[in-house]
């Protein structure tokens, strides 16, 4: 019953399980006391029968009171290990829970999100696993308990008398075998409502990010309304999802209620023909409110529990994608970097076709090409932060796919076109490149990287905390604490996607010593678009289309009259013509 099945349906950890199972005992143990109650409310009753008959009682009014003490004492102390087991562990369990799927997320490759947006994760990390915790501590121990606690009630019913048994409980299953069926309704309510709900956060997360170029086309109105829409949208869908299930519930509530009747006719029919007597009609009615109270409150868990199937079936769909794995060492004979015929789609969307190049250590190795032939994606392939279709990538001689690639990572320093930087101090953000660095190391690498010129110039100097992402600073400021960083990580392997775009001439001739002391002796593999950067490369390669078009020395490459002849020529047409149009 609580085996690998009930661990996966659920979305549960092992320690997740072993609760559960304590929380389904304990509320087997609290429905068989409170069922015990119903005896001496049966004794009772019987002695007052007695007492009307003018007979003498059956039990004494002793045993009855130290029963009764013995009951309020069980009652109270299997009430509260249930609480405990069902509500108390359940909290742990959340903690964990979260924690893994965090950790998951960590190591998944960089295609698992690109098909995910962030909203519809965080959902995952926050909402469902929400849901999930009142499954886990309210519903799972009490419905699983409940089964039980009825089945063995159930088996003593029959034994007493199965005509009553079968009147008193007929209900059940029809009342269970409803809500089952019903099912696939609660389930796709449930999926639609998170999917409206996901598409409401998606639109104010869209609208807050891009709301200074929402202001600066006049476009309020139109994302408002189309943000209005989307709430009422789920609000339809909610109301839509809560009248299902409320239907379904209260339908299979009725049906079970049913069994009260139809116990007391055939109970009344007995009688009458003198096979039972009234005492024992007493006896199944005071049961049958026992066995319905958590049967029917059962029946509102049972839609909770295939609402939150969704839930879970997303948290598995986590813990399930395959992480990019390898081996924890690392240990190449130098960093050459080698592409052998790589092909690469994202998606089903071809974007390298067989390519193969060199990048020697020591040697600045640069990647030109028009908009969207692929540079960018080789150095992400480069740095294992996605997976090749086809081909393989080598450094020092090693497949990078059978590297770890937290391990493979040390030995990169990475400064991409899109900074990504934290909401802390200028110094925290710099130090992330070398966790262990002192801050002299730090300040050493922001003053290369002409940080001090801005820095010094904030309220808090180097503490100064930047906003989400460094939204405090400009762009050639963010830009120049990622070069910091990387400076400061000095790996053997440096990549560089448009690594001083964002810097005016100034700051660019500044940065370009400080990064000219970094390069040095390492495997460079730079992408510039401005052609000017890359003519002190040792070697160029030109990619067009995703396919290696030309290959060679600066020199060698522009006297051979290709794309990147053509390419200079056309940078050095347009810079005059911008000059001469500013004139
Ligand atoms: N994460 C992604 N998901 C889907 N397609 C992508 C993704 N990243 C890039 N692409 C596509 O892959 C192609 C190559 O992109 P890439 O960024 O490698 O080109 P690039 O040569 O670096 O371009 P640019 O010079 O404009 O930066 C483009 O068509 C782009 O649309």
């Amino acid at each position: 019953m609580f085996g690998r099945e009930f661990k996966r349906k659920y979305a549960l950890t092992d320690k997740g399980v072993q609760n559960v199972k304590k929380g389904t005992f304990w509320t087997v143990i609290v429905n068989l006391v409170v069922m015990s109650g119903i005896s001496i409310l049966y004794l009772l009753m019987n002695n007052f029968v007695n007492l009307i008959k003018g007979n003498q009682f059956k039990v004494n009014t002793t045993t009855i009171l130290v029963l009764l003490t013995l009951f309020v004492i069980l009652s109270f102390i299997t009430h509260l290990q249930q609480y405990k087991t069902t509500y108390g562990l359940v909290y742990g369990e959340v903690k964990v829970t979260r924690i893994a799927l965090a950790e998951k997320l960590r190591k998944l490759p960089l295609g698992y999100f690109n098909k995910k947006d962030i909203a519809d994760l965080t959902e995952t990390i926050m909402g469902d696993v929400n849901r999930m915790e009142h499954v886990w501590s309210h519903v799972l121990g009490y419905l699983y308990g409940s089964y039980i606690s009825t089945a063995i009630i159930a088996i003593f019913l029959f034994i007493y008398d199965w005509r009553l048994a079968i009147a008193c409980l007929w209900g059940v299953p029809v009342a269970f075998g409803l809500l089952f069926g019903s099912r696939k309704w609660t389930s796709n309510a449930s999926e639609m409502l998170k999917q409206s709900a996901i598409r409401v956060s998606d639109e104010i997360q869209e609208t807050l990010e891009n709301i200074r170029e929402i202001r600066a086309t006049n476009q309020e109105d139109t994302y408002l309304k189309g943000l209005y829409k989307k709430i009422d949208a789920h609000e339809s869908v909610m109301i839509r999802g809560e009248l299902i299930s409320g239907i379904f519930v209260n339908a299979a509530s009725v049906i079970m209620r049913l069994g009260v009747a139809t116990t007391i006719l055939v109970g009344a029919n007995l009688i009458v023909h003198g096979q039972i007597d009234f005492m024992i009609l007493f006896m199944f009615l005071l049961v049958i409110t026992r066995i319905y109270a958590p049967f029917d409150q059962s029946l509102a868990l049972i839609a909770e529990m295939f609402v939150s199937q969704v839930s879970a079936n997303r948290m598995m769909e986590i813990y399930d994608t395959p992480i990019a794995s390898g081996k924890e060492t690392f240990e190449p004979k130098g960093y050459d970097i080698e592409f052998h015929h790589v092909s690469f789609s994202y998606d089903n969307h071809d974007v390298l076709k067989d390519v193969s190049f060199i990048a020697k250590e020591g040697e600045v190795t640069a990647l030109v090409g028009p908009s969207g032939s692929g540079k960018s994606t080789c150095a992400k392939l480069a740095a294992r932060l996605w997976d090749t279709n086809k081909g393989s990538i080598k450094v020092g001689g090693i497949d990078i796919n059978t590297i770890d690639p937290e391990v493979l990572l040390s030995d990169y320093s990475m400064v991409f076109q899109d900074v990504v930087l934290f909401d802390d101090s200028i110094k925290e953000n710099i130090r992330l490149g070398k966790r262990d660095a002192t801050d002299l190391e730090v300040y050493k690498a922001a003053k290369a990287a002409n940080c001090d010129e801005f820095a010094h110039k904030l309220p808090d100097g180097y503490d100064t905390l930047i906003g989400e992402n460094g939204t405090k600073l400009s762009g050639g400021e963010r830009q120049r604490i990622s070069i910091a960083r990387a400076l400061l990580k000095d790996a053997p392997i440096i990549l560089l996607d448009e690594a001083t775009a964002s810097l005016d001439v100034e700051n660019e001739t500044k940065v370009q010593e400080a990064l000219s002391t970094l390069l040095a002796n390492k495997t460079v593999l730079v992408i510039a678009h401005r052609m000017r950067t890359v003519q002190s490369a040792d070697k160029i390669i030109v990619l067009e289309n995703g396919r290696v078009k030309e290959e060679g020395a600066p020199e060698s490459l522009y006297k051979q009259n290709g794309l990147y002849h053509h390419m200079v020529d056309l940078q050095s047409e347009s810079s005059k013509w911008h000059i001469d149009t500013l004139l």
